[in-house]
């Protein structure tokens, strides 16, 4: 498609309630939506940076300032592209995988509506609904977490997944352990909240039968991991570190995760998100689908992606209802603890226009 018009779209979503991590406390999801216009299409993508750089280097400003200098003005210049020309048309730009992740997608999205086919089937999904689960957040007390983890299981989510850094990691699991039984599907995620140093302690998580404990050193620690993976039982997973295919190579290679949380806009898209499930696979390493916190659009692309054969640990594809009252596309409700993957073309679902106009904080249409 040739690109006519873009448009860079901030919006703001107040979370249903605070969500506390180990790099800090949410309670507004600010996002960028990226919207392409073309040979009489149109098609959207979400940028999933956060407005502050506390999970990874992008955040939300940054992303709209390459955009809108760098990214859209190449992808432009390129004339006539389809979704995989992007990744090569962006290659000279170092990094700023988000931005680049939020553009292909809308290009993507574009591509596969004028085609009638949606994001599953391009993506070579093999299931029609996936089991989903739910990340919590650290909490006041024990109490309070343990209402947050039964209201969740009512709600039919199939595994848990506690927010933990130093001070709130032991307890939180045994109490969970102790309240809901040995049979709940339970991991932890750090946010590389510790240090290689931490093993014997993160070594007193062995005895509660996680499902895996994600990124618990810092991003660029591979050797870290490796060594920590030596001295617990608790499976790794990496997330902030899996930046690209060849890095989830690398990692898998250095025995530095046993498991991958693919999560597209830290990746740089959909395509490379693909590419990831297609190494980790190949190496017999299972993989799950992260989330940031998206829009019901990029839900939908997330969902769908969840649906290809290697993902085969529930995700934290959740439905619209964990963070928002209302969601800018028509909610993603769970059904039996699962989510039913898009079937309509592109990402099979668009933004309803008076919610996203209530939430929309800047239009701006790039010059073409
Ligand atoms: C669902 C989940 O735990 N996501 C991230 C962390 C995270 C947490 C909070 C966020 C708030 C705004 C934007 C992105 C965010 C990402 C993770 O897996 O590490
Ligand atoms: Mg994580």
């Amino acid at each position: 498609m040739k690109l006519t018009g873009v448009q860079l779209r901030r919006i703001s979503m107040p979370l249903v309630s605070p969500f506390r991590t180990s790099f800090g406390t949410q309670t507004t999801r600010e996002l960028l939506l990226v919207g392409v216009v073309g040979d009489d299409v149109e098609g959207w993508g979400e940028c999933v940076a956060m407005a502050d750089p506390l999970y990874s280097p992008e955040y939300l400003d940054a992303a709209a300032d390459v955009l809108r200098r760098f990214l859209v003005p190449a992808v432009r210049a390129a004339g006539s592209v389809t979704a995989p020309d992007v990744a090569r048309v962006l290659s000279p730009f170092k990094g700023h995988q988000m931005a680049k992740a939020a553009l292909e997608m809308a290009v993507l999205d574009a591509e596969l509506r004028t085609g009638g086919r949606s994001f599953a089937r391009e993506l070579g999904a093999v299931h029609d609904r996936v089991p989903c689960g739910v990340s919590v957040g650290i909490m006041d007390s024990i109490p309070q977490l343990l209402d947050a983890v039964g209201g969740y299981l009512d709600e039919g989510y199939v595994r848990i997944k506690l927010k933990i850094e130093p001070g709130w990691d032991v307890e939180p699991v045994r109490a969970v352990r102790e309240r809901f039984g040995d049979d709940v599907l339970l991991q932890v995620d750090a946010n590389t909240a510790y240090s290689v140093g931490d093993a014997r302690h993160l070594a007193r998580l062995d005895p509660f039968d996680l499902l895996l404990i994600e990124q618990p050193l810092d991003e660029d620690d591979i050797l870290g991991h490796a060594e920590l993976a030596r001295q617990i039982t608790t499976p790794v997973c990496l997330d902030e570190s899996i930046t690209s295919a060849r890095a989830a190579a690398a990692a898998i290679r250095l025995d530095a995760c046993r498991i991958v949380n693919i999560k597209p806009g830290r990746v740089g898209g959909y395509l490379e998100a693909r590419r990831i499930h297609d190494v980790c696979v190949a190496h017999g390493v299972p993989v799950w689908c992260g989330g940031m916190l998206e829009t019901g659009l990029g839900r939908a692309a997330n969902v769908a992606l969840a649906a290809l054969p290697g993902f085969t640990l529930p995700g934290d594809t959740s439905g619209s209802g964990r963070y928002y009252a209302a969601d800018i596309t028509e909610p993603f409700v769970l059904r039996d603890g699962h989510l039913d993957v898009p079937t309509g073309p592109g990402l099979g679902v668009v933004p309803v226009p008076d919610r996203l106009d209530e939430v929309t904080t800047s239009i701006e249409w790039l010059p073409g």
